[in-house]
This record gives structure tokens, C-alpha cells and sequence, in this order.
């Protein structure tokens, strides 16, 4: 496995790109864009997007609503509007095994054809994702993605075997990502370097949170919670303040200690995701060393 080419505590943070093709087919559509944009040092794989897992593998499922199109898109951002439909039995595991076939597919060509480090990510309902997983569900389908070694895995931190799977993907030598998601509000920033911690301690080789701001205060929380994560949490860190509000963070959150910022190649996958070029711009600019020359005299 390749580590993900997260930036040590005052490098220059790496830009991790989501796609969210809903099938193979997609996928492959996508890659030309890949391949002539420049500027990502990752690619995150959003899993829950393909029709397989959109809600309890309903192909065809409830409507979903655009949250943001900010950064040049060729999908939306899509949240849920509608409760999802209960999955009939048997759907689970066509489901898991249909993502699975998909992911191992997908992975292959992505190798291929783009080269740059996979992270495999299956976002639950719960955490603004689309997919209606239960623990254990969760558990097998996150099992099966480790099994296919991609670069990282995304563990989400709530989930009832989060330690265990963390230690599952060390053992397979792939990176587990621990990840928290608040789409609702930011908790204060002690609360967030203690997740970090906990992370840590349960075994994340990347401790990762993504929340909402209600007011600047909130964003100015998650940097905090950054800056006290420097000395606190021994792991990278990747810290977000989502949205228009938040996105600050995403351009200046390295300077803080954060390890990496999502950024759009081919579509967001949350709200207030700059595109890649954008935020690669702004990190030049931050790591100039040389001050600007002087303006001319006359
Ligand atoms: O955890 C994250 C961060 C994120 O939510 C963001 O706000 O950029 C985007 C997700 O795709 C990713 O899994």
C-alpha cells in the first residue's frame, strides 16, 4: 500500500478529491477528467454514490435535492430529503456484493489509468451520505473494502465496530481514516481535539472531522481545535468547517495542522468544497518562502 501523502504537521496540507460516479460506467467517464486535471494528491471514492448503495441499495430510490454547486461540477452534491425506504430482505447482501464487484473494478482501472492514491469512503445517512447501512451491515461492507487493499479506508468513528475495523485495515496494511461528521452544528473545540484522541487511541492512523458552523465562532473553533491537535493527537489530523461559512478553513487550515483539504476535480461531495485548482492556487501562494519583491521605485 502507498500511504495517502498526508502533510506532516507544517507541510503543505494534500488535496483529496471525492468522486461519486454511481457505477463503473461513470466512473470510467470520469477519468479523462482526471487525467487532464492537475492538482489533486489523492482521489476519495465516495462508494455510498453508486446505485448499489444509495440508500439501501434502492436504484431508483427517494428524491435527493442539490446542496451546492460551487466548484466545477459534473455531479451534484446530493443530501436526502425523504426518509429512506426499508430495504427488503435479501437486497443487503446483493447490495454489498454489487459495491464490492464495483469497487474492486473501479480500483483496478483508477490504477490504471490515474495513479494517484486511493481512499475507499462508504458515507452513512447519519453522517450525510447516502447510503442506509446498520452496524453490522456497515461492518461487512468496510471488511470487504479493506480486503481489496485500496490506500485508505474511511472508518466512521461512531459506528459500533469502528476500533475493530480500524485494526483490521492495520493488519492489511491499508490506512483506516477515522472520520466524524456534523452537518448539523460544530461541538466546541476541546470536545474536538478529545474525538481526535479518541481516534488516535482506537487505532486511526488519520484522525478526521467535518462539521457545521452556525456563526464564525464555530470556525473559528475548528482551528483551534487544529492548532491544540498539533501537540495533543500524534496522528495527522484533518480538520473542516463545512460550508460557504466554513470554507476558509479548507484554504487555511494546513497552516493550523491540518493534514489534508477536499477539494472538486469532477464535482463536490460537501458543501463549501472549492475546486482543486482553486485551493492548489491559494496553497502556492501560502508556500511561498520568498516575501514578494519590492515594488519598482522611480
Ligand atoms: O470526510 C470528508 C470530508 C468532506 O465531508 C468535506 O467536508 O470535504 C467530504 C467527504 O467526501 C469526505 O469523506
Amino acid at each position: 500500500m502507498r500511504p495517502l501523502p498526508f502533510a506532516g504537521r507544517s507541510g503543505r496540507p494534500a488535496i483529496i478529491a471525492p468522486l461519486q460516479p454511481r457505477s463503473i460506467d461513470e466512473l470510467a467517464a470520469l477519468l479523462p477528467g482526471l487525467e487532464a486535471a492537475a492538482g489533486a494528491d489523492a482521489l476519495e471514492w465516495r462508494l455510498d454514490a453508486l446505485a448499489a448503495l444509495r440508500l439501501g441499495g434502492a436504484a431508483g430510490g427517494p428524491e435527493h435535492r442539490a446542496v451546492e454547486q460551487r466548484a466545477p461540477q459534473v455531479h451534484t452534491v446530493e443530501a436526502p430529503t425523504s426518509e429512506p425506504h426499508e430495504p427488503r430482505a435479501g437486497d443487503e447482501e446483493a447490495s454489498r456484493s454489487a459495491a464490492l464487484e464495483a469497487a474492486s473494478a473501479g480500483l483496478a482501472l483508477l490504477r490504471e489509468r490515474c495513479g494517484l492514491p486511493v481512499m475507499l469512503t462508504v458515507r452513512t445517512h447519519s453522517e450525510g451520505g447516502m447510503a442506509q447501512l446498520d452496524d453490522a451491515a456497515y461492518a461487512l461492507l468496510v471488511e470487504g473494502l479493506v480486503a481489496l487493499g485500496p490506500d485508505a479506508v474511511d472508518i466512521e468513528f461512531r459506528r459500533a465496530d469502528a476500533a475493530r475495523l480500524l485494526a483490521r485495515a492495520r493488519e492489511a496494511g491499508v490506512g483506516g481514516v477515522a472520520s466524524f461528521h456534523d452537518f448539523a452544528r460544530t461541538p466546541p473545540a476541546e470536545r474536538l481535539v478529545e474525538l481526535c484522541a479518541a481516534m488516535e487511541g482506537a487505532g486511526a492512523d488519520v484522525a478526521k472531522f467535518a462539521v457545521m458552523p452556525r456563526s464564525r465562532s464555530d470556525v473559528l473553533a475548528v482551528l483551534a481545535a487544529l492548532d491544540r491537535a498539533r501537540t495533543r493527537v500524534g496522528v495527522p489530523v484533518i480538520g473542516i468547517s463545512m460550508s460557504e461559512l466554513g470554507r476558509a478553513t479548507r484554504l487555511i487550515g494546513g497552516d493550523f495542522g491540518s493534514a489534508a483539504t477536499f477539494a472538486a476535480l469532477v464535482g463536490a461531495s460537501a458543501p463549501g468544497q472549492l475546486s482543486a485548482a482553486q485551493v492548489g492556487a491559494v496553497l502556492d501562494i501560502l508556500g511561498e518562502t520568498e516575501p514578494p519583491a519590492a515594488p519598482p521605485t522611480n
